[in-house]
Formats: C-alpha cells, structure tokens, sequence
C-alpha cells in the first residue's frame, strides 16, 4: 500500500512541541493512511514519546497542526480526541498495580455498544483471560503490555498509537504482541507506533519514518524497508548519539 492509495487517518503539518517552553519536537510532518501501520523509530531522546503524546494530546501542540479524520484536534482535548477514536498506549503502560485484570477491562469498556468488548480483547490475548484475577502487579511486563494494548482497544480506536510496546520483552513476547498487531492491522486498524529500531516493526509496516533530535531524517515504504533497510539503519546510524538541539531559554 502506498501512502496516496487511501484517505489520511492522521496528518501531522509542521508540529512543533516540547517541555517548559523549550522544544523536543521540530517541525514534524507525517502521513498516516487510513488502515495502514506507520513505524517511527529513532534511538533514546529522539523524539518518539514527544510525538505520541503531542498526536494523543498530552502534550500541547506549540506549532503547526495536526488533522484527524479530516478534522483539525491540534487543539483538542486528550479525552475528546480518545473519544474521537484516538487509543493510545503509552510508553510504560500505566497498568494500575492494585486493580485486576478484569476491574481493567471493566473500566475500559465504558461504551456498552462498542464493537470492542472484553471477550473479544480475551479473544485477541488469551492469556489475559487465564489472569482475570491478577492485580497490575502481579502481571508480567508482557501481560502489562497485553492489558494496556486491551484497555486501549475497548475504548473502540480508529487509530491506535502504541509507543514503544516491546520495550523489555523477551524475544517470544515481541514476536506475540508483533503478530497480534499485524492482526489488527490486517483487520483494517491504522497504527503509529514507535520503537527504537526496525527489526520488529519492519515485518508489519507500510511506511517506517526515522526520528531524530526531534526531527523526521528519513521516511520509505515498508516493502522498500524489506527488501533493504540499508537506507534505514544508514538514517538511524548517521542520527546516532545526536542530541536535540537546545532552545534559548528552553
Ligand atoms: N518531561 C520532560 N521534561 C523535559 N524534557 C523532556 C521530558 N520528557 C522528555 N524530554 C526530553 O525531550 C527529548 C525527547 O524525549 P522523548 O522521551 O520524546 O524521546 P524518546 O525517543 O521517546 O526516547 P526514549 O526511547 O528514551 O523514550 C529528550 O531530550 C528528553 O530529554
């Protein structure tokens, strides 16, 4: 699939964005097709969660724009863009420690008529379903990572933004949570995720961008990715160890 073959999900025109007056971001563009997964990645300070918070609305948007669905949320709030049809998974995962699995899923399934219910997400990760009773703490970092990716999806997301979502896993976890994604995809879900380095997003994504010091370096379709990362892995080699650039008083 290529970038102009269906409508944009998720625009993004000269964002700039960042903490306490300074900027992380600078002036990022992107395009996200409507059903198609969008890899960002980009080495430790590059930008990544800056930019997924920015999109899912935490964090203010300082310039440029940014479009869902057609329509301008660059000022928008984050639960109205959630309501919207923004889910988003953070980096981290913010599972609460005291609460179950279920009191999670329950939670999260606030619209009752919502295509997404708690046995299709139990469907998706049966594990889940084996740890109804387990409290956020007593849950591996995978099963986190399995019930942040679940809460999101039952709030019945057009666009799912996961960040950093194999971050610590062990290898067979990666390659369950890469298939489970390549699923949703499959079913149609558009998804910007982020992630240190290609090798696992490279099997499911239409189009992978590099991120660094806060700016986008290089941007080529996953099918060209996949037949030679080189250009890839040369964007995130050139960009590695750069630092963000500083802004006065920033
Ligand atoms: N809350 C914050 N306050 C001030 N600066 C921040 C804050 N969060 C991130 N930064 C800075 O913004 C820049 C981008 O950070 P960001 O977390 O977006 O990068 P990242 O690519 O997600 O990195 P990582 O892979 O380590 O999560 C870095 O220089 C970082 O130090």
């Amino acid at each position: 699939m290529t970038q102009l073959d269906f409508p944009l999900a998720l625009s993004l025109s000269g964002v700039s964005s960042g903490y306490n007056g300074g900027r992380a971001l600078h002036a990022v563009s992107l395009e996200v097709a409507e059903g198609s997964v969008h890899a960002i990645v980009g080495h430790n300070g590059a930008g990544k969660t800056t930019l997924m918070s920015t999109v899912a609305g935490e964090l203010a948007v300082a310039e440029g724009r940014i479009w869902f669905d057609g329509k301008d949320i660059s000022r928008t709030a984050p639960h109205r863009r959630a309501k919207r049809g923004i889910g988003y998974v953070p980096q981290g995962r913010r599972v609460f420690k005291s609460i179950t699995v279920a009191e999670h899923l329950a939670i999260a399934h606030r619209d009752r008529k919502s295509e997404w219910n708690p046995a299709r997400v139990i469907d998706l990760f049966p594990r889940l379903g084996e740890r109804m009773k387990h409290k956020g703490a007593q849950l591996s970092g995978g099963e986190q990572q399995m019930l942040a990716i679940a809460r999101a999806l039952l709030t019945s997301p057009r666009l799912l933004l996961l960040d950093e979502p194999t971050e610590g896993l062990a290898p067979a976890i990666v390659e369950q949570i890469r298939g489970t994604l390549g699923k949703l995809a499959a079913e149609g879900m558009t998804i910007l995720l982020a992630a240190p380095q290609p090798e696992w997003p490279i099997a499911i994504a239409d189009h992978i961008s590099v991120l660094s010091a806060g700016k986008l370096t290089a941007s080529i379709p996953g099918s060209e990715a996949r037949d030679d990362a080189s250009s890839l892995l040369e964007a995130l080699t050139i960009t590695a160890g750069s630092k963000p650039e500083e802004e006065p008083g920033g």
